[in-house]
């Protein structure tokens, strides 16, 4: 079905595909709270998003189907197993043609797959074809699903349902560094030895330096059990917080991706072709925090 974009009296042509980017999601504080009755764990994180991302084409078909393309698209699934398929076949539209450009490593804690079917399903708004969900009603496809409807820096609690909004981050440039190895989540929850610890603490300060020494202050709860089951992770985090200019260096999710936190640009670029220097078989990324 066309959609024809009501702007001014003019009829404009019809848009036939729509584009759009999924970043990638960066848990900057990650704090186990408890555990409910049917295993999930209520968290209570601060979610971030960088200009570091997948692109997802969404065109209407005759029938469903997937291309997954990409310097990262190898062992990435391309039919109705990927979440970009159950995202479509959720929204209630008919048929498209999804092509799907990884650039991010998959079962890597930075919300590749929620990231990708969100903005399936902000492809799939622009094109007329689906209304934007509910973003509680997501969790059926993912408990990083809400949160990745709208990505933009946030507050997540609940199992990733309840969302409340922050100040606006300060200027920061993160780097992103996954040592190639991919960590199953539900693993790292299970080796968690501690599931009920305090939520984030105080309140978010404004300014650079400010907000990195407060979020330093907070946790990833998931780094010690992600540790244990891939022990590369401190190395990892040791590479990123002794580059110049890093003012902090945490796992995100459920790793092994870390990310470092640069307050100028120009130390992050170079800290990433220092780190891709050093270890070539690491993937790493520099981009900006939003
Ligand atoms: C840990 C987080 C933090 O943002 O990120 P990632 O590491 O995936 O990026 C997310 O909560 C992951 O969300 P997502 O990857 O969508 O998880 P789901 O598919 O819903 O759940 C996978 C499994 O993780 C565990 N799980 C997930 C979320 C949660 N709040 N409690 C859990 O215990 C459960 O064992 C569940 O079966
Ligand atoms: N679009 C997708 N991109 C990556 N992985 C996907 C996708 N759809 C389904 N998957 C499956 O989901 C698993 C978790 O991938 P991902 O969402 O990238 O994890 P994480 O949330 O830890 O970053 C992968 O192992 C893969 O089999």
């Amino acid at each position: 079905m066309p959609c024809w974009p009501k702007r001014g009296r003019r009829l404009l042509q019809p848009i036939a595909k729509a584009t759009e980017a999924a970043p990638a999601k960066i848990n900057l504080a990650l704090h186990v709270t408890g555990r409910r009755g049917d295993g999930y764990h209520l968290l209570d994180s601060l979610v971030a998003f960088a200009d570091i991302a997948d692109r997802v084409t969404v065109e209407p078909a005759a029938e469903m189907s997937l291309d997954v393309t990409g310097p990262r698209a190898a062992g990435v699934p391309a039919d109705a197993r990927n979440l970009v398929w159950k995202a479509a076949a959720l929204s209630g539209a008919p048929p498209v043609a999804i092509t799907l450009e990884k650039h991010l490593p998959a079962a890597a804690g930075i919300g590749g797959g929620s990231s990708d079917a969100a903005a399936t399903l902000r492809a799939l708004e622009r094109l007329g074809l689906a209304s934007l969900p509910d973003p509680a009603d997501l969790l059926e496809l993912g408990a990083d699903l809400p949160v990745c409807l709208s990505p933009r820096a946030v507050r997540m609690e609940g199992i990733g349902e309840t969302l409340s909004p922050v100040p606006p981050l300060p200027p920061l440039w993160c780097l992103l560094v996954n040592p190639g190895v991919a960590l199953s989540t539900p693993a790292v929850f299970a080796a968690l030895e501690t599931r009920e610890n305090p939520g984030l603490r105080g309140h978010m300060p404004v300014g650079a330096g400010a907000f990195c020494a407060w979020l330093a202050g907070q946790r990833n709860d998931l780094e010690p059990p992600a540790l244990r089951l891939a022990p590369v992770i401190r190395d990892v985090l040791a590479a990123l917080a002794a580059q110049p200019g890093c003012a902090l260096a945490r796992m995100s999710g459920s790793g092994a991706t870390c990310f470092g936190l640069f307050p100028a640009e120009a130390p992050a670029r170079a800290a990433a072709a220092a780190l891709s220097r050093a270890e070539p078989g690491w993937w790493v990324a520099a981009g900006r925090l939003a």
